[in-house]
């Protein structure tokens, strides 16, 4: 059994618990493929990172990055924990509207936002636009002055760190599709621009170095990069900027080998070196955002699948298949990631054999995990693939005209439907027949 579940987390017939519910009972009731998500750890991810910054009584901004894992349920969920959240796209936004989130709360990233996403935003006053390039500065200029309505706006930044993690979710570097470059000057030319439009009210500037970081060094580079540009707009262009966001990538445990730090411990680096700063150049500490969203919600979520047919070819390798795939997770084919899987409903049998997870998708990629320790396998058990609450159901897709799974929330022994499971019928629901 892997070392990630604890022996809180089994009951007395050996089946893994989820929030205290029964993850036999949870197939059982909502069928599966399913995604449970533990939201007491949740609200433990999002209470660490406040800790820090709310015990150093300094103003600071926790905005959860919901593509990690954006529902109506999930908004409401940030709400009730009184964080912010960041959108990138109209249909993020529209969730999020949908869940009654206070729209001062929200903030718009993308690097290509359309106009009518930029009306809808504005349609609902969020709190504020991070301005990406000049194409969309300009878009913005030309809306807000037609509207005569004034924006908060950041202007996200590439302050050129190249972080260590898969180069697909590298953002932070130079050569990357985000972000007014600052080298070039490019920051500085926007900066420029948005001081003398008229209804551009700028916060502040952000950054993202990337994702699934596990040392604070980037972190502490980027704060020092974005405090050099703002103190070099208040000197040459007279502009204070009040915030500086610092945006997400704190990674998180997926294998018993990673070590990733506590919510506690990157809030801390961040805060001492923006605290530092400050009192070097003797100028009042801004606002610290973070933008945390797979540290959130990735450990929080566990896939269920039913186990179906099993392969073995001798002497090579043993495929166990269950019912869901790179529909549910696209990771493992995407990004190589790495998970850990367990037998839910017989977490304390022996381990007998070493098996690989396939989905059920009609590719040779399709396989959630590799070379796994468990006990024996028969079509029925319950298989649960760890820590998949980040940019699984996010990214989930229906590729084979297979129906994307159902969600449930787990909390204190209960568990409550979130998203339904999609049925046969919505996979043809926006087509339309020939009509001749
Ligand atoms: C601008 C921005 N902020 C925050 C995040 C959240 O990143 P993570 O889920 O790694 O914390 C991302 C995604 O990488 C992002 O692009
Ligand atoms: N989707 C990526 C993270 C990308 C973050 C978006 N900027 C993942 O699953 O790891």
């Amino acid at each position: 059994m892997s070392n990630q579940v604890g022996a809180s987390q089994v009951n007395d017939q050996g089946h893994l618990l989820i929030g205290g519910v029964d993850t036999v009972d949870l197939a059982k009731s909502y069928g599966t493929p399913l995604i449970a998500y533990d939201t007491a750890n949740i609200r433990q991810q999002i209470r660490g990172f406040k800790k820090i910054f709310d015990s150093a009584g300094v103003n600071y901004q926790i905005s959860y990055a919901s593509k990690a894992f954006a529902t109506v349920a999930m908004y409401q969920l940030i709400n009730q924990e009184n964080i912010n959240c960041d959108v990138v796209s109209a249909g993020e936004l529209y969730t999020a509207m949908k869940a009654g989130f206070p729209m001062n709360k929200v903030s718009f990233h993308g690097n290509n936002k359309s106009v009518d996403e930029l009306a809808l935003a504005l349609d609902q006053r969020i709190g504020c636009i991070i301005i990406d390039n000049f194409h969309e500065l300009h878009l913005l200029d030309q809306l807000t002055t037609a509207r005569k309505q004034h924006i908060n706006v950041m202007l996200r930044v590439t302050p050129g760190i190249s972080a260590h993690t898969h180069e697909y979710v590298m953002t932070g570097q130079e050569d990357s599709k985000f972000g007014f470059d600052i080298k070039s000057g490019q920051a500085d030319s926007a900066i420029k621009q948005v001081l003398s439009a008229e209804y551009l009210d700028p916060i502040g500037a952000h950054c993202h170095i990337g994702s699934q970081i596990f040392a604070t060094e980037g972190f502490i580079m980027a704060a020092q990069k974005m405090m050099d540009l703002i103190l070099k707009w208040r000197n040459e262009y007279n502009f204070d900027a009040p915030v500086v966001n610092l945006g997400g990538g704190f990674g998180i445990r997926y294998t018993d080998d990673e070590t990733p730090l506590h919510p506690e411990e990157f809030s801390q680096a961040i805060l001492e070196e923006m605290k530092k700063i400050a009192s070097k150049n003797q100028i009042n500490l801004p606002e610290i955002w973070i933008e945390p969203g797979r540290s959130i919600v990735g450990n929080a979520g566990t896939s269920l699948y039913t186990i179906g047919s099993h392969k073995e070819i001798p002497g090579v390798r043993k495929y166990v298949a269950v019912d869901g795939g790179m529909g549910d997770n696209i990771r493992p084919a995407l990004y190589q990631a790495k998970y850990e899987t367990v037998l839910a409903n017989k977490i304390n049998a022996p381990v007998t054999q070493t098996v690989s997870i396939a989905g059920k998708y009609c590719e040779s990629g399709d396989m959630l995990a590799w070379n796994q320790e468990l006990p024996d396998t028969h079509s029925g058990d319950i298989l649960a693939v760890l820590d998949t609450g980040a940019y699984g159901y996010s990214m989930a897709s229906n590729y084979n005209r297979n129906p994307r799974p159902a969600v449930v929330f787990c909390e204190n022994g209960k568990s409550q439907l979130v998203v339904k499971r999609e049925q046969l019928e919505d996979l043809t629901r926006l087509d339309v027949p020939l009509n001749n």
